[in-house]
């Protein structure tokens, strides 16, 4: 039996300013580095114990990450990150107040690019402030102009086959710390939600959400670290 851990990082400084995010780096909050921390101290309670680990290129994971291993003393254990866990590209809305656009566009239009299945935000404009196309971490990627949770979930699970199932297969624990969306496109995927189902699925920040494995199947339900 093997476990793996989904952690959505902590809060950041836009999740407090009520900003979209998407692919855009920002910082925790004093209150995610808590979040992160708490994550970890979870884990090294209730003795579920990481042997590797898995992260976005973004710096609220990988800082979640490294707070929530330096608490259960794991930091040793090897990390990979990657920009296919990133969170979703918010596309041309990275960076507006959320509220500012509901009093824009409505609260039913915002409901749809934040939840909707298929329906991506407006692209990003080439030359935005927010275009991370010269990122040197996105080297030879063709970094999106905009993503909905489907065109998410068709770089997360590619990766998710390749990169992570294989070694829960071999018996490892695997920790994800990555983000609000890129962990819905992962548990619609585990545990079998349907399109209109993920619409009210919300990953909540720092707290830990565990899938049991057998081999390379799902043994069992996803439940809270801290409910266990
Ligand atoms: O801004 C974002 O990138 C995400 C996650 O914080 O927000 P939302 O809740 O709209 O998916």
């Amino acid at each position: 039996m093997s476990k793996l851990i989904l952690v959505r990082h902590g809060q950041s400084e836009w999740n407090l300013a009520n900003r979209f995010t998407g692919w855009w780096d920002v910082d925790l909050t004093e209150k995610g580095v808590e979040e992160a921390r708490a994550a970890g101290r979870l884990m090294k309670e209730k003795g579920v114990l990481p042997t590797t680990a898995f992260t976005s290129v973004q710096k609220r994971a990988i800082k979640t990450l490294n707070l929530a291993l330096e608490e259960c003393d794991r930091l040793w254990i090897p990390v990979t990150r990657d920009w296919h866990l990133n969170e979703r590209h918010y596309g041309g809305l990275t960076g507006l107040n959320k509220q500012e656009t509901r009093d824009k566009h409505g609260d039913e239009q915002v409901h749809i690019w934040r939840r909707s299945f298929d329906v991506p935000p407006p692209a990003l404009e080439a030359g935005s402030e927010f275009d991370l196309s010269d990122d040197p971490r996105y080297a030879g990627i063709d970094v999106p102009r905009t993503e909905s949770l489907k065109l998410t979930i068709e770089r997360v699970l590619p990766y998710w086959e390749e990169a992570i199932l294989p070694l829960l297969a071999k018996g490892e624990n695997v920790i994800i710390s990555a983000h609000g969306n890129s962990l819905r496109a992962l548990v619609k995927h585990l545990s079998n939600i349907s399109d209109d189902e993920i619409t009210g699925l919300e990953i909540p920040t720092g707290e830990p959400i565990i899938y049991d494995f057998d081999g390379a199947n799902v043994s069992g339900e996803r439940y809270y670290l801290k409910d266990a």
